[in-house]
């Protein structure tokens, strides 16, 4: 038996993107079984950015292609030339890119025959398409995503929501001490809110600070909802869905007595590995917070949502996903909000974050709660924080937060955020 070919980046790549589009599994999901851990850091880190930045350039790669195929070959193979053609509209060397598209076609059996057709196409594209690639539009979202969104924002807000996935994220930081040390260390900007922005990080276990525990990896949407919250020294807190931790680390940094809660145990380690290495402490349970009983000052609820909003770092999302599992997620929010109040001390605050796009997941959820509890108010004045643009409030007084605000420094994540007062 010939030996198993080497794993180089671009074979893992194609890997992931074949179960991504064919299996509908998440990357997430993927890295967390360690698919890559065959491959050195770097290449590691190599395979994941070509599969993203394929995955994120899916529909230009996609009308260039169709250009040269007479008919649409098996996955196996349309992910080969969707791969090849990002890396050579992104400036890959072509010889590189090509041999080795035309390798990864021969080296599985059923496809073999089609390398010839493989080298061919992607010659062409090495001439034409990189001008080619650059005045095509942003990808579009999935219609089953792209609909409800234009219903909700209209059809030139979703045309900025899908500019900014295309352009992708830079790395942002929280401090755990002061921003701007942190931004002085690591060459970054502060941003308005507090955040710390890297627009060319490289590897993050190699930035200063990192050892120490000096900060976190948080983007700067998802670093407000506990800034909303404002945690005093010595309060008792509750983190109903803390995994892996960011706005636990906020909370714990702020003085509070932390209790986080989440239901896995995988992402409860993610916890205690990340408070270890800022040194900060929380009690930690892994189980249902819906059967978790106490009462606290104040409570932060990130609940379980669609991550619609975070597609510019997870362009796998649109792609795996098909909507028809967030009903059941809508239901146990409305079901976690509805505990959280019964866990509040008379007088406490609760503040309900998702990391969604969809106002089902945002502000239908408040005007619900608000309904089904007379007496529960909004607190908008929770939001007079710094960096916060009052027109980001919404009607019935959550902050809706947009991937395409700030755009000129590198977009936000989508987020909703309210503050909720018995
Ligand atoms: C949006 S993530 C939380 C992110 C986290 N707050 C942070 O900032 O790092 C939602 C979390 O809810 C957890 N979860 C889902 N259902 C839950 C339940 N019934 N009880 C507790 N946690 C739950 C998931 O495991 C997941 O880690």
């Amino acid at each position: 038996m010939s030996p198993k070919p080497k794993q180089t980046a671009r074979s893992a790549a194609l890997n992931l993107l074949n179960q991504v589009l064919g299996e509908d599994r998440l990357m997430s999901e993927l890295l967390g079984q360690g698919v890559l851990q065959g491959l050195d850091p770097a290449d590691r880190a190599r395979a994941q950015r070509l599969a993203t930045d394929t995955m994120r350039g899916l529909e230009r790669a996609d009308r260039l292609l169709q250009k040269h195929l007479r008919k649409n070959p098996p996955l196996y193979v349309r992910n080969v030339l969707r791969l090849a053609t990002v890396e050579l509209c992104q400036g890959g060397d072509a010889h590189g890119v090509v041999n080795e598209a035309v390798n990864l076609t021969a080296a599985n059996k059923r496809t073999q025959a089609m390398k010839g057709m493989v080298n061919a196409v992607l010659r062409k594209i090495a001439e034409r398409g990189p001008e080619t690639w650059a005045n095509l539009r942003a990808p579009r979202l999935p219609k089953w995503l792209r609909d409800p969104l234009v219903m909700a924002y209209g059809g030139d807000v979703v045309g900025a929501f899908e500019a900014a996935h295309f352009a992708g994220a830079p790395l942002d930081l929280t401090a755990k001490g002061d921003p701007e040390a942190v931004a002085q260390a690591t060459g970054g900007e502060v941003l308005p809110t507090g955040s710390v922005r890297l627009q060319d990080p490289g590897q993050v276990s190699a930035l200063p600070g990192f050892e120490a525990g000096d900060w976190w990896v948080q983007d700067a949407a998802a670093a407000i909802p506990a800034r909303v919250l404002n945690a005093q020294p010595g309060e008792a807190v509750l983190d109903m869905c803390a995994a892996p931790g960011g706005k636990t680390m906020q909370l714990a940094a702020a003085g509070a007595e932390v209790t986080a809660i989440d239901l896995s145990p995988a992402r409860m380690e993610r916890v205690a590995e990340n408070l270890a290495r800022t040194g900060l402490k929380a009690e930690l349970i892994t189980g249902d917070a819906l059967d978790h009983t106490g009462q606290y000052d104040a409570i932060l609820l990130d609940a379980p949502c669609s991550a619609t909003g975070t597609i510019r770092r997870h362009p796998d999302l649109p792609l795996a996903k098909d909507g028809s599992e967030f009903g059941a997620l809508m239901d146990l929010q409305a079901q976690m909000i509805d505990h959280a109040l019964t866990l509040l001390k008379p007088g406490g605050r609760l503040v309900f974050c998702t990391c969604s796009l969809l106002p089902d997941e945002g502000e239908c959820q408040v005007e619900d709660a608000l309904e089904r509890h007379p007496g529960l108010k909004v607190d908008r004045e929770r939001f007079d924080l710094p960096g916060i643009d009052p027109e980001w409030i919404t009607e019935e007084g959550g902050l809706r937060l947009r991937p395409d605000y700030w755009a000129d420094k590198g977009g936000m994540d989508g987020f909703y955020i309210a503050c909720l007062t018995a």
